[in-house]
């Protein structure tokens, strides 16, 4: 793939973490990219590295070596204020709980990234609404997390991590905790706004029904990203 073609790309990429006087290589050389409008699935065993990768392509954390190129900007020399700029406007992350905020209705999670980025109220609460709407609920937008059910929670978590349209969504298990039929149907609304939206995705799961659906699927095996 020509690099122009990616969105985000991991070059010679290590990850170690000391422990003791051990030294625990998760990392060693990961050479990946994402192209925009691909969804890719992560499908590897417990363990292996999957959210050490997702948190270091994503900024979260710094690699020991190598560089995380995002929209062509090398990430690794910038300062922390730097990454988070970049993080906050061009990374969306999904977790395996939605980690909402629970004192707030679904229509002002989704505001308050685009709130923090500097936008103004009103095209804040636009755009919120016509993501739930385009999510299927938008009837919902005033209930509280503890309101709604679990599929109806990752929806929404889904539709604040693209609040700020950003060029990537991260996601670790999205559908981890939720039955097999409501995991397809959130899976489905998640590919749905990916495919509209242009970005690009890497999501790691262990749902092999749901990974082959995906454009590609990808492996970690000693430290290393691999065709699967
Ligand atoms: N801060 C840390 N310090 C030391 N070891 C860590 C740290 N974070 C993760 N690890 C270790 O690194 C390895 C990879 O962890 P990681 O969470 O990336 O795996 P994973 O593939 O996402 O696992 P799971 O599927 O269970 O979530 C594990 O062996 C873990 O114990």
């Amino acid at each position: 793939m020509a690099a122009s073609d990616a969105v985000i790309e991991l070059k010679g990429v290590e990850r170690h973490y000391v422990q003791g006087s051990d030294k625990l290589t998760i990392l060693s050389g990961v050479d990946f990219s994402l192209r925009r409008g691909e969804i890719v699935a992560l499908v590897a065993p417990s363990g292996t590295g999957k959210s050490t990768l997702l948190h270091t392509a994503g900024l979260l954390e710094r690699p020991d070596a190598g560089d995380v190129i995002l929209a062509g900007r090398a990430c690794g020399r910038l300062s922390d204020d730097q990454r988070t700029s970049i993080r906050r406007n061009d990374v969306g992350f999904v977790y395996q709980f939605h980690h909402l905020l629970p004192e707030f209705s679904a229509l002002e999670n989704l505001m308050m990234p685009q709130l923090i980025r500097g936008l103004p109220r009103e095209e804040a609460a636009k755009r919120a609404a016509q993501l739930l709407d385009y999510m299927q609920i938008g009837k919902r937008g005033h209930h509280r997390p503890a309101e709604l059910s679990g599929g109806e929670q990752q929806r929404v978590a889904i539709a604040r991590a693209v609040a700020n349209a950003p060029l990537v969504l991260l996601a670790d298990e999205p559908t981890g905790n939720l039955d097999p039929v409501t995991a397809s149907y959130v899976f489905e609304a998640l590919e749905a706004l990916v495919r509209q939206s242009g970005l690009a995705a890497l999501i790691a799961t262990h749902n092999h029904e749901l990974a082959a659906r995906m454009d590609r699927r990808v492996t970690l095996a000693d430290g290393k990203v691999v065709p699967l």
